[in-house]
């Protein structure tokens, strides 16, 4: 099984009312890796909306936030769902710069073509089908690896000050209980994410098992590792709303592209 995750009550919603709401909210990007039709944009729905639908492969990026409360701060993580589809892959490295949490996300029971024996979590990476892997060398250095050649190396200066991966997690569809070979594959995926340093949680986007969990360990993962740092997470200010239909609140001559006298 994964990582003993924090238990949620149960009932209990991660967005709390107004009464509990603590005085900072810090803002979480987190990014949702992983090749085409595993699941990520279902996983994504889940944590923003609380629902599951199926919808047509993600083009380019998708973006949802969903807010979650610890102790003493609320984190709000805005979560960027990418495109699996190859044809996107060159556009991935530009959601991913600067989040501060990366799930990798594969499916338990989907194994590289042709084979029956090897799971496609035997690959390194992200992007098993790619053999593309983040490895971690340094607190402050990310490389981007395909096989033992180096694809891009990216610096700090990619990534906010206190800026790493603070925690990547495998996720799997459990709900698929009609795989043979299921305890077999989840071992392995276990294996896979000790090897690699990575969390490992199993999940289920269609019937929302674990999901709430696993935001909730990120969270705590991320502000243990970044929050509590000055500088570490940046504040999150709600931008006021310009009523367009009240007088005196909208000034079109207000703005930097003014035109005419
Ligand atoms: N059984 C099961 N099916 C799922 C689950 N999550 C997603 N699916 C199904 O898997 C298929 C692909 O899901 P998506 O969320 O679109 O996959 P994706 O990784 O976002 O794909 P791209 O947008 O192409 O990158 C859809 O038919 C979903 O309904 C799950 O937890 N369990």
């Amino acid at each position: 099984m994964g990582e003993t995750l924090p238990r949620v009550p149960k009932g209990a919603k991660l967005r709390s009312d107004t009464w509990s709401r603590p005085v900072r909210t810090l803002r979480v990007k987190m990014v949702l890796l992983g090749s085409s039709g595993v699941g990520k944009s279902s996983l994504a729905l889940r944590f923003g909306k609380d629902e599951f639908r199926t919808a047509s492969p993600t083009v380019g990026c998708a973006y949802l936030t969903r807010v979650v409360h610890l102790s003493d701060v609320t984190l709000r993580f805005e979560i960027w769902d990418t495109a699996g589809q190859e044809k996107y892959h060159s556009v991935t490295p530009l959601y991913y710069r600067g989040a501060h949490a990366a799930l990798l996300v594969y499916d338990l029971c989907k194994r590289v073509k042709g084979t029956t024996h090897k799971p496609i979590l035997c690959y390194p990476g992200w992007c098993m089908y790619n053999c593309i892997r983040f490895c971690l060398y340094r607190k402050h250095s990310l490389e981007l690896k395909c096989g033992s050649k180096s694809l891009r190396s990216i610096t700090s200066q990619d990534l906010p000050s206190y800026g790493w991966l603070a925690t990547k997690v495998i996720w799997l569809r459990i709900d698929k209980s009609r795989c043979r070979f299921l305890h077999v594959f989840k071992q392995e995926g276990q294996a896979l994410a000790n090897d690699r340093g990575l969390s490992f949680t199993e999940t289920s986007a269609l019937s929302g098992d674990q999901v709430s969990e696993l935001l909730q360990a990120i969270a705590h993962r991320v502000y243990e590792c970044i929050g509590a740092q000055q500088g570490g997470l940046s504040e999150w200010q709600e931008t006021p709303l310009v009523d367009l239909h009240r007088k005196g609140t909208f000034n079109p001559f207000a703005s930097c592209c003014k035109v005419g006298p």
